[in-house]
């Protein structure tokens, strides 16, 4: 992959241009993280940490960790050494209803969404963990249920407003065509209200325009409600973009961290990307 992509348009900003933002205290640090699979070492001796506020991206070659790393932070595995600092709590793991309770919600590389349902009611399955009314409630459509209710749709029609996808706000998700079902999954995620958004791939798969339209959503995202994003991205274009920061991964190894300038000339990296043997 070349690092420059010299035929990729400018997407947007860089991230640290807008006035309203302000990076804020280590929110979430991840020490000396090792996760193997068997005798497949996917993660070694891994450390890092994300800002309150800031757009931190995740970038490597493929099978460099990238997604493992998403997972350890959200719980999805167990590493088998370091320990996981989430605002100040010290953990050895995290376990995925307590990282979506702290305000971690995730996209994935594969899109994973109801394709039989409307993008409505996929923006709201991802209100269900601020659902409070039991499931007889519901079921009965009762009171509190009802009022419920209302205020979720309410904030699933705000998020449908902010990602510009009110034409769609009925279609069935499988009848839309990659780049808009991408959207639909970031709505899922955002419904959930996060601190801390994990982005794997969400410009994987679209066109110029529909990765300038990504990218211009993350960036408000970040703007607007202050959420924390970590990005795993391929396009070097979009990652040098919009991070405040970069953290690179070969081999389930870090062999570089810092800002996209830092990053661009660090040669570790550089050979990482041409292929350079070990
Ligand atoms: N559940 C699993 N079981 C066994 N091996 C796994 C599992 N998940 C990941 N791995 C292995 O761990 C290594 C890192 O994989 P991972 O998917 O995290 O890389 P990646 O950087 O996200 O790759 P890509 O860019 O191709 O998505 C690979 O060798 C992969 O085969």
């Amino acid at each position: 992959m070349n690092m420059n992509e010299p035929n990729e348009p400018a997407m947007n900003e860089p991230a640290a241009a807008g006035p309203a933002r302000k990076i804020g205290p280590v929110i979430l640090d991840l020490n000396n993280i090792s996760l193997s699979f068997g005798g497949v070492k996917a993660l070694t001796d891994i450390s890092f940490n994300v800002r309150q506020h800031e757009i931190r991206a995740i970038i490597g070659p493929n099978g460099a960790g990238k997604s493992s790393m998403l997972n350890v932070i959200n719980g999805v595995y167990r590493p088998q050494q370091g320990e996981i600092v989430l605002r100040g709590e010290h953990r050895k793991n995290m376990d995925c209803y307590g990282a979506a309770k702290a305000g971690i919600a995730r996209t994935f590389q594969n899109i994973a969404l109801f394709k039989g349902m409307t993008v409505l009611d996929n923006i709201m399955t991802g209100r269900n963990l601020k659902m409070k009314s039991n499931f007889l409630m519901q079921a009965l459509y009762w009171g509190p249920a009802r009022r419920e209710e209302i205020a979720h749709r309410e904030k699933a029609e705000e998020i449908i407003d902010f990602l510009e996808i009110q034409a769609i706000r009925k279609t069935p998700v499988g009848r839309l065509p990659y780049g808009l079902q991408k959207r639909v999954e970031l709505g899922r995620a955002l419904a959930a209200e996060p601190d801390i958004l994990l982005l794997d791939e969400p410009m994987a798969g679209m066109n110029v325009e529909e990765k300038q339209d990504m990218c211009r959503f993350i960036l408000d995202v970040n703007d607007q409600f202050g959420t924390t994003i970590v990005l795993i991205e391929h396009d070097m274009g979009v990652v040098m973009d919009i991070s405040d920061r970069v953290v690179v991964l070969d081999y389930g190894k870090k062999i570089g961290d810092g800002t996209p300038d830092e990053v661009r000339s660090n040669q570790n990296v550089i050979n990482a990307y041409l292929g350079v043997a070990h």
